[in-house]
């Protein structure tokens, strides 16, 4: 039996259950939340979740249960990753669960509708906990090419430098290198808005527009990344690594993205039902970019690839005239 401290993933989706494998594979114990009691007792029974990655094999110390409160007692390390507009009602129901000091983590890449929050803000205001015990884990980590055993690495940002070092040890694996960083607002932004701009690069890809676009969104979505960022106190410096340029190149040019593959729905020619309909799985970007946008617009930040992917997600604008639009734009240095 390993003598880590317990660790709790609740959310045993593709991410959760990816990431409760990571922490068993590092040593760490770990008790998987799943909502529906049919997956819990799969895992129990087979060592496989049955509805995401079933012929992955799941370590001993993986355990599963459809009870939230039996998995938060006394887990010292909180992973939360279930789909960010749902983060708010599922944590008031588990914040009495949670133990006194445990570290709770944000595994989730979007913004929340309506107040514009990030996850470890929404953690931080349903919990109370202080800032320095709430941390997020980001970076290029496709779930699918993890449980394919391929190599990858992480960001845990966390204003504690203690906790964000037991948290990279907790997961280090050698196929899963995780570095520390104190910026958590920019790690977080970088995965949130990475997945707007995966949709546009998406949309891009069935328009069959050239490499040299698909560059342009990337860069461009980069800079209004760091943009947003700036205003709201991240380090630009974040936006150059792996929660940054990383997961939007990773998730850019993998087929594997649920946001790039729901943008090729679009691109397509796709209403966002049609989308919707063909990918089951979370695409946290189309819910996010109304989010970001308001956001970016209330602190007077320009976000035009974000705005246009808003207009041809939820406003029905074609997407060839969402791509005039911004190739028409003032000119400007850059
Ligand atoms: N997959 C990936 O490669 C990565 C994902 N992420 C992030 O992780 C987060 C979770 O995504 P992911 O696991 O991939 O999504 P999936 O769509 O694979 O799984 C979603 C999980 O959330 C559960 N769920 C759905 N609705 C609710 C609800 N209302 N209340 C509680 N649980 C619910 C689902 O349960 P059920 O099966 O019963 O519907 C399922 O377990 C997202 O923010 C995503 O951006 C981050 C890095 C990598
Ligand atoms: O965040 C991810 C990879 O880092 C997963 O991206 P998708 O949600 O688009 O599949």
């Amino acid at each position: 039996m390993s003598g880590r401290p317990r660790a709790a993933v609740l959310g045993a989706g593709s991410w959760g259950t990816t990431v409760a494998r990571i922490l068993a594979d590092a040593g760490t114990p770990v008790t998987l939340w799943a909502r529906r009691p049919e997956v819990a007792r799969g895992i129990r029974a087979r060592r496989r979740n049955p509805e995401y990655f079933a012929d992955v094999p799941l370590p001993d110390l993986v355990d599963a249960t459809d009870d939230a409160a039996a998995a938060l007692s006394g887990a010292a390390l909180v992973f939360l990753a279930v789909p960010s507009q749902t983060l708010r009602a599922n944590l008031a129901g588990w914040v009495g669960h949670v133990d006194r000091d445990a570290t709770l983590v944000s595994l989730m890449k979007g913004v929340e509708l309506g107040s514009g929050r990030r996850m470890t803000e929404v953690i931080r205001e349903v919990t109370g906990v202080r800032a320095d015990r709430v941390a997020v884990l980001s970076g290029p980590n496709l779930a699918p090419e993890i449980m394919d055993g391929q190599p990858t690495a992480t960001v845990i940002a966390c204003a504690d430098e203690d906790r964000a070092t037991a948290l990279q040890e907790a997961v280090t694996t050698p196929y899963f290198r995780a570095y520390t960083n104190d910026d958590v607002i920019g790690v977080e932004l970088g995965g949130a808005v990475k997945n707007v701009i995966a949709l546009a690069y998406g949309v891009a890809c069935a328009m069959r527009l050239g490499d040299n676009l698909r560059a342009t969104l990337i860069t461009r979505g980069l800079a209004e990344t760091a943009r947003l960022g700036v205003a709201l106190g991240a380090d630009p410096l974040t936006f150059a690594g792996l929660a940054g340029l990383g997961d939007l190149v990773g998730t850019c040019s993998s087929p594997m993205s649920r946001n790039r593959t729901f943008g090729e729905h679009l691109g397509r020619g796709g209403s966002l039902e049609d989308a919707q309909r063909a990918t089951r799985q979370t695409a946290e970007g189309v819910k996010s970019c109304l989010a970001i946008r308001d956001l970016a617009r209330a602190h007077g930040v320009e976000m035009p690839i974000t705005e246009q992917i808003e207009r041809v997600c939820h406003e029905g604008v074609d997407p060839r005239a969402a791509l005039t639009t911004l190739m028409s734009r003032k000119p400007k240095p850059e």
